[in-house]
């Protein structure tokens, strides 16, 4: 495709992602749907141009101020993800003075908000949590999240995958804290590698495989995973029962429960039970309270430990979309606690930042729940094998960040039901 063609499709993208009313992937998605002809390549651009912007929308606005022609088109040549002399073929003479001219400006003079790329309210609260480290965050937001598998033990075991995928030219390595992890070089495409096909791995941060470890599920156990959505963390739980036991896997999302079926058709489980469920106080939830060994809550929340992934987060985000979440976290947390028998395990799990949605919601169930025995995350970690579990947590919560774990950003909380 001509440079000028494809530039005038980044910039069309660029234009819906930025109205900021979706996911950034679902638009991306549907453009490409609308755009069948264009190539790998081609998509590849579009996609990282649009997710470059997003990550730094900020500082591209600030030094788009001194271009002309549509703002959209500007942003996409300042953040353009592609070769270079590609793009300049798409430029007029003044375009390319001003590229010349912008490139020159030293990002580190201009002013704080332009270079950390946040809304205030996102930035002031990070910098409570974080303090002197808040720089190491900033930047390793703009570092791409790394890809992580984990192992499917009924299936395979982690040497031999290592040896599979070194076969298929594929570099990896045991990831630091995980006995169950794998962390691939580069973004190689899994999904017709035939340990893929068969099951023997699934692709999972390795942040995420550390939560369904702390839930410490075991053979022949009744176990309910909450808020399963495509089941990246039931898939893990079954596994860790061995295949036995009988694993719930709710939700209110039927459309996200559908997406766990072929992942459960991959990983060979059959001792796990989808069930849309209307809401958390739903019937089902009734009928199986206080008969459960172990529940864990994944709880919806603003997703902001996963800004790597999905910047457009940070601008979708709101302090009142976070006090909406707050509300049903706690709503979930209170009724998944009731399905537990008397010395069952109770896991409450975000991938949030942010301590409203973490230590707070933790801290006031502990409060309303005097029967809930607080649970230490580092000696359910190390129990469960995981290397330098102490290093996780912070006041006996688990408690992870990008630029200290190179995980996504998670949290998690652990009870005991008293007997
Ligand atoms: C963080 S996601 C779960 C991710 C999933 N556990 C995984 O590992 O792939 C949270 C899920 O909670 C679901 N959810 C929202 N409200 C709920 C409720 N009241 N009861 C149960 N699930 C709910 C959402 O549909 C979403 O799939």
């Amino acid at each position: 495709m001509h440079p000028n063609a494809l530039l005038d499709l980044a910039t069309d993208l660029l234009r819906q992602v930025l109205k900021l009313d979706q996911p950034a992937d679902t638009v991306v998605s549907a453009f490409f749907r609308k755009h069948r002809t264009l190539g790998p390549r081609e998509r590849h651009s579009l996609a990282e141009t649009a997710y470059a912007v997003l990550r730094r929308r900020l500082l591209w606005a600030h030094l788009a101020q001194s271009g002309s022609g549509a703002l959209e088109r500007r942003l996409a040549i300042l953040a353009w993800q592609g070769s270079d002399t590609f793009i300049r073929g798409a430029l007029g003479p003044n375009e390319l003075a001003w590229l010349s001219q912008v490139r020159e400006v030293d990002t580190a003079t201009l002013p704080e908000k332009v270079r950390v790329n946040l809304p205030d309210w996102l930035a002031n609260a990070l910098k409570v949590e974080l303090g002197e480290e808040f720089p190491a965050f900033v930047a390793a937001m703009e570092e791409p999240a790394p890809l992580d598998l984990r192992i499917n033990t009924l299936k395979a075991k982690r040497e031999t995958v290592l040896d599979a995928l070194k076969e298929a030219g594929i570099e990896a390595e045991p990831t630091p804290y995980s006995p169950l992890g794998l962390r691939v070089h580069g973004k190689p495409a899994l999904q017709k590698l035939p340990l893929f096909v068969q099951g023997e791995v699934e692709v999972q941060d390795e942040g995420s495989q550390l939560l369904a470890l702390m839930l410490g599920a075991k053979r022949g156990e009744m176990v309910v995973d909450f808020c399963a959505g495509a089941g990246g963390k039931t898939l893990a739980l079954g596994a860790s029962m061995r295949n036995t036991g009988r694993l719930y896997a709710f939700d209110v999302s039927g459309y996200r429960l559908e997406g766990l079926k072929p992942r459960l058709a991959r990983s060979g489980l059959s001792n796990v039970y989808p069930a849309q469920i209307a809401h958390e106080r739903d019937e089902r939830i009734k009928r199986l309270a206080g008969k459960i060994d172990r529940v864990l809550v994944d709880a919806p929340c603003s997703g902001l430990g996963t800004l790597r992934r999905n910047p457009d987060l940070k601008w979708r985000q709101s302090p009142k979309a976070i006090d909406e979440l707050t509300a049903k976290q706690a709503a979930i947390l209170d009724s998944a606690a009731r399905l537990l028998k008397p010395g069952g395990r109770l896991v409450y799990a975000t991938c949030s930042l942010l301590s409203r949605e973490n230590e707070d919601i933790a801290r006031a169930f502990s409060a309303a729940h005097p029967d809930f025995e607080p649970l230490s995350a580092a000696e359910l970690l190390a129990t469960a094998q995981v290397e330098q579990a102490e290093t996780l947590v912070r006041e006996g919560m688990l408690r992870l960040w990008p630029h200290r774990h190179a995980t996504d950003g998670f949290f998690a909380a652990a009870w005991q039901r008293k007997a």
